[in-house]
């Protein structure tokens, strides 16, 4: 359902993305870990067909992101970083903006919209200006519109940032519950919330990926068994690889 081939992305002279290439089923939510910077959103992006690569290919359900862009984002519902919606929409209306736009009209979009404010437990904060609304309901505004078109192929970057401790769990029930029948991309910092809903966990670090595992697996790869211990151990070797790369490599312009 959703493929990434070798996608390259620099910005200027900074290698983002570097080769990343995996691929994610119907039925597997993959969780995308990595330090500050490390080329998360930029790959979910081009994924998403919201950034060109450089070279290699993004695809979702068989189209291309880029080439293909409207075949490829109607099978999918991508929430972005932080909360992109307008402030002075209410969620409701932001909802219906969204379902119009993919062409739902009459009953059919009075469903999929109460479904969607539902599911995403809006509430009360439906009716209210996103520009009113808190960062975590602003963020439930954003997911109930990523959501409302009931898509196959889910891309969300930090889904639970904001969150405070029971809607985080309520989020992550239903990315649960959504994985029966969707391929689902999620990025997060919270290791526990990949052991909570990923089947699959990849690290990518300074735009390389380094581990595409299971949840156990990855732990495995730690020495004390434990994500965490991974983490820190793979992120501080690509690291130290790099640094030891750039400074026996001689400065731009030296005789060669
Ligand atoms: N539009 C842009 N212009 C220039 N540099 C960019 C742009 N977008 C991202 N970058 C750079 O590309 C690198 C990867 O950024 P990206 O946002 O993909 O990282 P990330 O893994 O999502 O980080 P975080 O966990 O902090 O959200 C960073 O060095 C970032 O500064």
């Amino acid at each position: 359902m959703i493929v990434a081939d070798t996608l390259v992305k620099r910005f200027g002279r900074h290698l983002a993305v570097d080769r990343v290439s995996f691929t994610v089923k119907r039925g597997e939510v993959l969780g995308f870990l990595g330090p500050n910077g490390a080329g998360k959103s930029t790959t979910m992006r081009m994924l998403a067909g919201c950034l060109e690569p450089d070279s290699g290919a993004a695809r979702l359900a068989g189209y291309d992101s880029s080439l293909d862009r409207r075949a490829a984002q109607s099978h999918l519902g991508y929430l972005p970083e932080g909360a992109p919606a307008y402030p002075a929409m209410t969620p409701r209306g932001f909802v219906r903006f969204h379902l119009r736009a993919r062409g739902f009209s009459g009953n059919a979009l009075r469903e999929a919209e109460r479904r969607a404010l539902d599911l995403a437990s809006v509430g009360e904060a439906a009716e209210k200006p996103i520009s009113a609304l808190s960062k975590g309901y602003k963020r439930r505004a954003a997911l109930a519109a990523a959501i409302a078109h009931d898509p196959p192929i889910l891309i969300l970057d930090e889904p639970t940032d904001g969150l405070d401790p029971n809607q985080k769990d309520g989020v992550r029930a239903l990315i649960r519950e959504m994985a029966r029948d969707k391929a689902i991309i999620i990025s997060t910092h919270l290791l526990d919330e990949v052991e909570a809903i990923c089947t699959r966990a990849m690290v990518i670090a300074d735009g390389r990926l380094l581990a595409d595992e299971t949840p156990q697996g990855l732990a495995a790869l730690g020495g004390a068994g434990d994500i965490g211990a991974a983490f820190r151990t793979l992120t501080r070797q690509a690291h130290e690889s790099i640094q030891a790369r750039d400074t026996s490599s001689p400065p731009t312009g030296a005789a060669q």
